[in-house]
């Protein structure tokens, strides 16, 4: 086997492509100012301690890529007795969110930027967060992408172990296809997991769902939203 097939065996297919982007010099301060108050940094397999990075024991809710995170900004605003967790890889998006900690004076919302399966495996204890959100995932469109897609049966599994008995998960999609599928996985789970919406159906929206930047997009080019609530056994 030569050095390059070697590299590609070992590298996990993950669900995201890191293109680093330009930050502005305000997210540049953040980084450097914000991120030690907001941020947490995480060597992975270190079991992370929930209550001492929040200060309390509320409970948490666990976004996985947040994108710019306005919309997540808006829910930790909204919702001052959970703590909140966001979780995003792209550089410029985890800059815009810890200035808008700031702006809004958040206590509640604290940020990591890592691969958020990684996070899930290997650091989160089981039963310990009360919901996960994961809105717009990247819906890789392209049949030889679809194997980058972040909600598989694997995530479930991870879900499953993270979730409290009775916690959510919620998520949300424009690409109608990534919908069908996201719906058959998770009924495949029903030994862990209970469709909010009845058996085989999509939940309405909850009205505490602000619209989120991709989602405008989707709704510009007509796409039809579906939301997806399970609850954990
Ligand atoms: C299509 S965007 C949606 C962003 C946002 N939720 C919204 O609705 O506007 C998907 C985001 O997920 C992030 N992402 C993809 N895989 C991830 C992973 N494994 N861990 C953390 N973030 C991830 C990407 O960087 C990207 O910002």
């Amino acid at each position: 086997m030569t050095a390059e097939t070697t590299t590609k065996f070992l590298r996990p297919i993950r669900s995201f492509v890191l293109r680093e982007g330009r930050l502005t010099s305000a997210q540049e301060r953040a980084f450097r100012d914000l991120w030690p108050l907001y941020g947490m940094d995480w060597t992975p397999d270190t079991p992370i301690d929930l209550a001492g990075l929040f200060g309390n024991a509320h409970p948490v809710v666990l976004e996985i890529g947040f994108g710019n995170g306005d919309s997540l900004a808006e829910m930790a605003e909204q919702d001052p007795q959970n703590n909140w967790l966001g979780i995003e890889v792209h550089r410029p998006g985890v800059g815009h969110l810890l200035l808008e900690i700031e702006r809004r004076g958040l206590t509640n919302l604290k940020l990591m930027r890592h691969d958020a399966v990684e996070v899930l495996g290997r650091g989160i204890a089981p039963g310990s967060l009360e919901r996960v959100q994961l809105f717009f995932p990247d819906p890789w469109p392209k049949r030889r992408h679809h194997k980058r897609r972040i909600l598989t049966p694997e995530l479930i599994g991870l879900l499953a172990h993270a979730l409290r008995p009775g916690g959510v998960f919620h998520a949300a999609t424009d690409w109608e296809p990534y919908a069908e599928q996201m719906l058959e996985i998770l009924e495949t789970s029903s030994e862990t997991f209970e469709n909010l919406a009845g058996p085989g159906g999509f939940s309405p929206r909850p009205a505490a769902r602000p619209l989120t930047r991709f989602e405008q997009r989707g709704e510009r080019l007509g796409h039809r939203v579906r939301d997806l609530m399970f609850r954990r056994r």
